[in-house]
């Protein structure tokens, strides 16, 4: 389980607080106003952000200190985080290897996570020859290869029309299941968290709030969330 424990995270007179803990293997959306500090809450988790105050553990292990790549964590941003001038496939690589040093079995891990993710045979194309859906599936491919127990996802499907939109999470939820990861994304549409989330993690006023089941929170929405909900 990931738990944060007394977190303060700070920019100058900005503060977030969180003490809250995520079941390993839960899928949680995070909800919350435009600036509530959901991509900065997912920064602390990645190693991005350092939290000015409290511990994040994973398990009971303390990740401060550890480099963002050392973390049990793949994290997957809006832009997707694609290099135009490598492949899809070397983009996936990267998830491997920086240097891109793959042997046979590494090419062959390439390849199967590419056609996990509906890629097959796609490979050799650059960034700008993919559509916006194809182009977050290869994120994900690289994500999935990671093998990392903690998947962040910071709005990563925020620029896909709303059927492809659910059609990524559906993937990324089924892709967590078959991994068993520990799924946390950042989504502005609360049908995201009703057709993926089992629980929901609410960023509002300053604090993160303990998940609660999507179920319940939908029904019985506290007053920040009908706010929120009542102005998107
Ligand atoms: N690098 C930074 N330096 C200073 N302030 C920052 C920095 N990053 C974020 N902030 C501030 O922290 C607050 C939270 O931002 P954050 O991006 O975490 O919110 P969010 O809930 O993800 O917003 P959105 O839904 O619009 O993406 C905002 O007031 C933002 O201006």
């Amino acid at each position: 389980m990931l738990t944060l424990d007394g977190v303060e995270m700070r920019w100058g007179d900005w503060r977030l607080s969180a003490d809250l803990t995520v079941p390993g293997g839960a899928r949680v959306a995070l909800i919350g106003p435009s600036g509530a500090g959901k991509s900065t809450l997912l920064a602390a988790i990645a190693g991005f952000q350092d939290p000015d105050a409290g511990r994040i553990t994973w398990n009971g292990e303390d990740l401060a200190g550890m480099a963002p790549a050392q973390r049990p964590v793949a994290i997957i941003f809006q832009d997707n985080n694609l290099f135009p001038h490598l492949t899809a496939a070397e983009n996936v690589g990267l998830g491997l290897r920086p240097d891109l040093k793959l042997d046979a079995a590494g090419r062959a891990k390439v390849e199967e996570a590419l056609a996990r993710v509906g890629l097959d045979g796609l490979g050799q194309r650059k960034p700008g020859q993919l559509s916006g859906g194809q182009a977050a599936r290869v994120a994900l491919a690289r994500a999935l290869l990671r093998h990392k127990p903690i998947m962040l996802l910071d709005e990563p499907f925020g620029a896909l029309g709303p059927a492809l939109r659910a059609e990524m999470l559906a993937l990324v939820a089924e892709l967590a299941n078959e991994t068993g990861a520990t799924l946390i994304f950042v989504s502005h549409e609360p049908d995201d968290a009703r057709a993926i989330a089992d629980q929901v993690i609410l960023v509002a006023e300053g604090r993160a709030e303990s998940p609660v089941p999507t179920d319940e929170i939908f029904a019985n929405p506290p007053a920040a969330l009908s706010q929120y909900l009542g102005s998107s």
